[in-house]
């Protein structure tokens, strides 16, 4: 602990506290909801903007105001331009103990027309991913997205009104919405509001607000440099953050909703289920129920066999993802659990070795965490100790959806995913803790990513390798021993502060990289496109290349020699343009970046220009540069306002 800590705190441990808050929670009067409630009342406080004078609109007690924009979605949800709807609304809720609200200074202006076919810019951050595709449908030159970037946002239909709708989106506005109190708009006569005089009692109104605001959380995806395979058999493996990220956008509903819904944008899964349907009971059975900080390290099949006909009407074919989701939320959450729409988009290849399962599973733990109130949000004030437990639950249960995706992980990707950074990582004991060991000198390597495109599964490829280790057990042993090597002698060079890219150290790390890669071969893990691709990279002499993750397909990499001049660049510019002529997509990336992050509530932007993300505006930021430039959120440590991320090994920035 790095920290000074109150020597006179109560002794109460920290698991202990958590039990209290676990069981308070489920009680709707209990204090620690109370608190929580309070916490999105306080947010929607400051929200609250100050009477003006010159009121034109002065809302009846108990009257409504509501905006003839407030429109509904597909799902008969009220976002995005619904939120005015919602603002007036507590305006007038606010009106029930207090006098008559005026009109108020944010609503001046916002007659103005905003041009109906134009994209939403807002000041963006940098973009340091460089994503290069030289043929196919994007063109042929690679993109470099600058400071002066702005996010685009979709076309959308523009609304009847669109200057009111178009300025909350980018003004801040509360991340709630009130799908009833669309059904009765009406609108004015000056095309924009207009008050109803229909008394509403508190309990309703109440019921219209959702308990909690919208926020976002956010994981990256991993690159393992040496020992995947292996790893998952006991060995070491050495694995780093990379700058690819999954987002998961909880957007809450108001109270009188009974729903949960679950929309994985990149795949088109979309379903919801009625919370009050769902075996709350079977799951809190006392042989059943698993606490928020138990370490799981099995699935358990009952669990699943009640789970089934949830799951049946989903015949995606990527339904271990809403297995995933399904098995934690009913693990984690209780009958009570707010009504919400989880949606997630990523800009990780799926299924391509960068732990894009991993990432959405540390994005599921850490959401429904925070939703049922387990989590202590990242700050500054947070001890180092406190912020290495919060990882540790949400990288545990990380660990569980990885479990329902792909069956039998070693849960080295959920565990750079929470942790960013770069890792050593060893599970020996599946009883037991893995041993992580952070790298503090992870140097800058210049590495090359390539994806093959050639799809595969990660839980196929896994299995595969128990077949040959159990039909060879001297042989693959053998093997997996040589691939431990390897890893300790690379960990060797990239935990130490004296490692230099530039002289012998970068050939023996990349002699080591070729070495892993054709044991990897032998355990019949490759692929003839991943074969190509270090034909053509090391065949050209520019650098080393090895799959990464799973195999089969899916990405390798390739650690890059010193460029040396005019010729190496014209090499590698030559390299990556047969790359691009075969179908493969090369990126420039960075590792060793950050963990899991939060937005708590989903506001963006600098302070004097914050607008709420909602739900609309993350489903229609175009491709990926769109929603890293909407979310704020680039590889490098900049333009992140408002993110928090767990730091438990970097105080210099805490
Ligand atoms: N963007 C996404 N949205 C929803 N689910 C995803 C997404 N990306 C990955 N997944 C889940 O992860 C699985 C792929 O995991 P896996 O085969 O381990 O590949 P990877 O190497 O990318 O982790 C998918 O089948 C899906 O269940
Ligand atoms: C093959 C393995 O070592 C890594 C798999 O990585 P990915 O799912 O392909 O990103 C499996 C594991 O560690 O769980």
């Amino acid at each position: 602990m790095t920290r000074d800590q109150d020597s006179t705190a109560p002794s109460t441990s920290y698991e202990d506290s958590y039990k209290m808050v676990d069981k308070d929670f489920l009680d709707v009067s209990s204090p620690s909801r109370k608190r929580a409630e309070s916490e999105v009342s306080r947010y929607y406080d400051a929200q609250e903007p100050t009477a003006a004078p010159d009121s034109e609109f002065v809302p009846d007690v108990g009257s409504l105001s509501l905006d003839s924009n407030a429109t509904a979605n597909a799902n008969g949800n009220a976002n995005g331009p619904a939120s005015i709807a919602s603002e007036s609304y507590r305006s007038a809720a606010g009106s029930l103990t207090s006098p008559p609200l005026q009109r108020r200074d944010s609503d001046r202006g916002r007659g103005r027309e905003l041009p109906r076919k134009s994209s939403l810019s807002m000041s963006a951050a940098p973009i340091p991913f460089q994503h290069h595709h030289r043929k196919g449908s994007s063109g042929s030159v690679p993109r470099i997205y600058s400071a002066a970037a702005a996010p685009t946002i979709r076309q959308q239909p523009a609304p009847e009104s669109t200057s009111v709708a178009a300025e909350h989106l980018v003004n801040s506005t509360p991340p709630f919405s009130s799908p009833s109190i669309t059904e009765t708009v009406r609108p004015g006569t000056n095309g924009r509001t207009r008050s109803m005089s229909r008394p509403r009692s508190l309990s309703y109104i109440k019921s219209m607000e959702p308990e909690l605001p919208d926020f976002m959380v956010s994981a990256p995806a991993k690159v393992i440099m040496y020992g995947e395979h292996a790893v998952v058999h006991g060995k070491a493996a050495i694995a780093a953050a990379l700058s690819l990220r999954s987002f998961l956008h909880v957007h809450h509903l108001p109270r009188d909703n009974r729903t949960v819904s679950l929309h994985f944008a990149d795949i088109k899964l979309n379903h919801t289920w009625d919370i009050d349907s769902l075996p709350w009971d079977f799951f809190s059975t006392p042989a059943k129920k698993r606490l928020h900080f138990d370490a799981i390290t099995s699935l358990d099949a009952d669990l699943l066999e009640a789970l089934s006909p949830f799951l049946a009407p989903i015949t995606n074919k990527y339904r271990s993802a809403a297995t995933a989701f399904l098995y934690t939320y009913l693990c984690l959450g209780s009958k009570h659990s707010p009504a919400a729409v989880f949606t997630l988009r990523s800009t990780i290849p799926i299924g391509a070795g960068l732990g894009s399962s991993a990432s959405v599973t540390v994005c599921l733990s850490a959401a429904l965490h925070l939703q049922s109130g387990m989590l202590v949000r990242p700050s500054a004030k947070l001890f180092e100790e406190e912020c290495a437990r919060q990882l540790k639950r949400i990288n545990d249960w990380a660990f569980v959806g990885e479990m329902c995706i792909h069956g039998n992980p070693s849960g080295v990707d959920n565990t750079v995913a929470t942790g960013g950074k770069a890792v050593l990582f060893r599970r020996g004991d599946y009883s037991k803790p893995p041993e992580v060991k952070r790298l503090e000198h992870f140097p800058e390597l210049p590495l090359m990513l390539i994806n093959t495109n050639q799809s595969r599964r990660t839980a196929e490829l896994v299995s595969a390798v128990h077949g040959l280790r159990n039909s060879h057990p001297t042989t693959c042993g053998l093997m997996l021993d040589a691939i431990d090597n390897v890893t300790a002698e690379a960990m060797m060079l990239l935990d130490n502060k004296h490692f230099r890219p530039d002289d012998s150290h970068l050939t023996r790390l990349g002699e080591l990289v070729r070495i892993n890669h054709g044991l990897l071969v032998s355990l019949g893990v490759s692929h003839p496109k991943l074969e190509r691709v270090r034909q053509i990279v090391d065949g050209s002499g520019i650098g080393w290349t090895k799959l990464t993750g799973a195999g089969g397909g899916g990405c390798a990499f390739s650690v890059l020699r010193p460029l040396c001049g005019p010729a190496d660049e014209a090499k590698k510019v030559k390299v990556e343009e047969t790359l691009a002529e075969e179908g493969m997509v090369t990126y420039d990336s960075t590792l060793g970046g950050d963990g899991v992050g939060v937005l708590w509530p989903s506001m963006a932007g600098k302070p004097d220009e914050r607008y709420h993300i909602t739900r609309e505006m993350f489903l229609a930021a175009e491709g990926n540069e769109g929603v890293e430039a909407l979310v704020g959120v680039t590889s490098l440590g900049t333009g992140r306002l408002g993110w928090g991320f767990w730091r438990e090994w970097l105080p210099e920035e805490a």
